[in-house]
């Protein structure tokens, strides 16, 4: 990682899609990757957390690990949003403070901004207002994980501090039909009508809300970047700073993946947040960019897909 004093980094998280390209990212580096699966340590158990963390010693954490899924998932099972990510978060950083851990990185997402805060969004509209209803309970638990990692900063001095990732997208996505996020659920939408020459393919809400895209090998390649940096931001935003609206998005997945009938909407599904563009201004004055365009990691994406879905391995959880 090329960082003084960080020999051992815990990927938390490492089967999921941020996970396993943090994996692909630090292979082959001189850093030491330590990776436990859901069934050897449940991040949500305090006692286990903080025995695996005395046990393996890691100089610093990236925390890719948490309960995810679209606009759907979050607005369903709130309960579990806001329980499980709350208590991996609180688990995985006490334990790690404990441990003498020099670096923990912490992932939220853009939705802890208010729902209307001025676009594109800085790192300072953070409490300025209320929440997104549809994901309210999921951006609780992230900025209670940002905020303990500032606390603890502020209070004991360590390296802890976070960043907030765009919607993002790449290979080992989550490709549930209902679950997943608009990008995964519409290349398998388009994808499945292409091979059975349906006509339409409906996408939900009004199609107008307008979203911002990270590929997700950028994203590994930023967490790593700011793992190296001597004084981080407590939280920076981790985006492209380009938007577009779900509509426009759908005729690019419909042109990647190929399929050439016509796109309905559904105004019946929600649209969530009407406009999230991450201001990138704070990310950029630590000398890291994004290299992947959406078009560029759209076509990776289905390429990825389509391997998966060859090898029988699609993710639809
Ligand atoms: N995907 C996106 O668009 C965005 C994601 N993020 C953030 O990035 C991070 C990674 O997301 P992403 O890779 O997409 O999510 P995934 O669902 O692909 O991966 C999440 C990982 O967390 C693990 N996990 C969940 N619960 C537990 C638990 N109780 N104990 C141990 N491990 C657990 C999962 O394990 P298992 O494989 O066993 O299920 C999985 O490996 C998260 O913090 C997320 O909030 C932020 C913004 C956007
Ligand atoms: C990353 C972020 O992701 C979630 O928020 P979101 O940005 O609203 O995520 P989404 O990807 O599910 O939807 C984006 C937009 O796209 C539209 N849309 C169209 N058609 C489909 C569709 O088929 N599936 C989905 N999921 N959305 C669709 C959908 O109606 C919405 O307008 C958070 O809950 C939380 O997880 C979080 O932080």
């Amino acid at each position: 990682m090329n960082t003084p004093n960080i020999e051992k980094v815990y990927i938390a998280g490492h089967r999921g899609m941020v996970g396993s390209a943090l994996c692909r990212r630090l292979a082959g580096t001189n850093t030491d990757v330590v990776t436990a699966s859901r069934n050897e340590l449940d991040l949500c158990d305090p006692a286990a957390t903080a025995d695996f963390f005395r046990t393996h010693r890691p100089d610093a954490v990236i925390f890719a690990a948490a309960k995810v899924g679209g606009i759907v998932a979050n607005n369903t099972y709130p309960v579990e949003f806001l329980s499980q990510n709350v208590a991996m978060a609180m688990s995985a950083i006490n334990a790690a403070y404990q441990a003498g851990v020099k670096r923990f990185l912490f992932l939220g997402s853009t939705c802890i901004y208010p729902r209307d805060c001025p676009q594109p969004i800085r790192e300072e509209s953070l409490l300025t207002g209320p929440l997104e209803p549809t994901n309210e309970a999921y951006a609780l638990a992230k900025i209670a994980g940002l905020k303990l990692c500032q606390y603890y900063r502020r209070q004991h001095g360590v390296m802890f501090h976070s960043a907030m990732p765009t919607n993002l997208y790449g290979p080992g996505d989550n490709y549930h039909p209902e679950h997943s996020h608009v990008l995964p659920a519409l290349i398998r939408r388009f994808h499945e009508a292409k091979m059975d020459a349906l006509p339409s393919v409906t996408i939900w809400g009004t199609g107008s809300p307008r979203r911002e895209f990270l590929y997700v090998d950028d994203l590994a390649d930023a967490l790593v970047h700011l793992c190296t940096i001597a004084d981080p931001p407590d939280w920076v935003n981790v985006g492209t700073g380009v938007d577009q609206t779900i509509l426009e998005v759908a005729r690019q997945v419909a042109g990647t993946v190929g399929y050439q009938g016509e796109i309905l909407t559904d105004p019946q599904r929600p649209d969530g947040t009407p406009i999230k563009c991450t201001d990138v201004s704070r990310l950029h004055a630590t000398d890291w960019k994004h290299q992947v365009s959406l078009a560029d990691g759209l076509k990776r994406t289905y390429e990825s897909f389509l391997s998966e879905t060859g090898a029988g391995n699609l993710r639809s959880v």
